[in-house]
């Protein structure tokens, strides 16, 4: 498949959204083709939709492989509908979360197991992995704490105890150890432009001139 594929991972309110905003017309100055920017959970509308019954803070009932079925579900939704259209188009996906925030949340934090995680997601994406992830490093409390500086409420997730967001980020350093080729960290404990160009000098290799 053409195109250009990066994904972004890290704890909750480490910074991805607000790097890949000013990332966007970094890469658009040197490379002419399209940027897609695009989430996960969400991404299209179905996709979206199981986004709201994910993370409504209401929903304590929810068993823990339906949660990693429903995400899943949804990345595959958004994998058929958005990314693969824009790689076969030889677009560039810039893309806030996808298949390791499955094996880091559902897999480290619900303590699923990393490995049946990325088994159950294996049948979601068919072997499309990002070409570059970016793991926004960060200490879990300073990412909660931007969180709740926004003050609009934590969403089921990011509402679980300090405990279940320590798996999580032991996961990912998990996954970065193992996937040293993809996976590349970025100090996220940095200022925001800072964090944004230390993404962009590494994206830049990955770039056509
Ligand atoms: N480098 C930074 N230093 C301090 N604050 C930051 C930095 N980057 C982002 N923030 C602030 O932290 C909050 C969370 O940022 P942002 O939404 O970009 O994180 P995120 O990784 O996308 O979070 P989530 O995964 O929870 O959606 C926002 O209020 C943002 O302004
Ligand atoms: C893709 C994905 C996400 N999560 C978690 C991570 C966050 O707490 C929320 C998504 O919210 P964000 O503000 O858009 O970052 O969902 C997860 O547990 N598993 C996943 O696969």
């Amino acid at each position: 498949m053409a195109g250009l594929f990066i994904s972004f991972e890290g704890p909750d309110g480490a910074g991805k959204t607000t790097a890949i905003k000013s990332i966007v017309s970094k890469i658009e100055a040197i490379d002419s083709r399209k940027v897609v920017v695009t989430r996960e959970p969400g991404g299209s509308k179905i996709a979206e939709e199981i986004r709201q019954i994910i993370l409504d803070p209401q929903h304590t009932e929810m068993d823990d492989w339906t949660e990693a079925l429903l995400y899943a579900a949804s990345r595959r939704q958004h994998l058929t509908e958005v990314i693969k259209p824009a790689l076969a188009a030889d677009q560039i996906v810039l893309c806030d979360r996808y298949v390791d925030s499955s094996v880091a949340y559902q897999g480290g934090g619900r303590q699923l197991g990393t490995q049946a995680v990325a088994q159950l997601n294996d049948f979601a994406i068919q072997g499309v992995y990002p070409d570059l992830t970016l793991y926004f490093d960060l200490p879990v409390a300073v990412g909660l704490q931007r969180v709740r500086k926004i003050g609009a409420g934590f969403d089921r997730l990011e509402g679980e105890k300090l405990a279940f967001h320590e798996r999580v980020h032991a996961a990912y350093l998990q996954l970065v150890a193992a996937n040293p080729q993809r996976i590349k960290s970025v100090n996220a404990a940095q200022k925001p432009d800072q964090v944004a160009a230390q993404c962009f000098s590494i994206i830049q290799q990955y770039l056509v001139k």
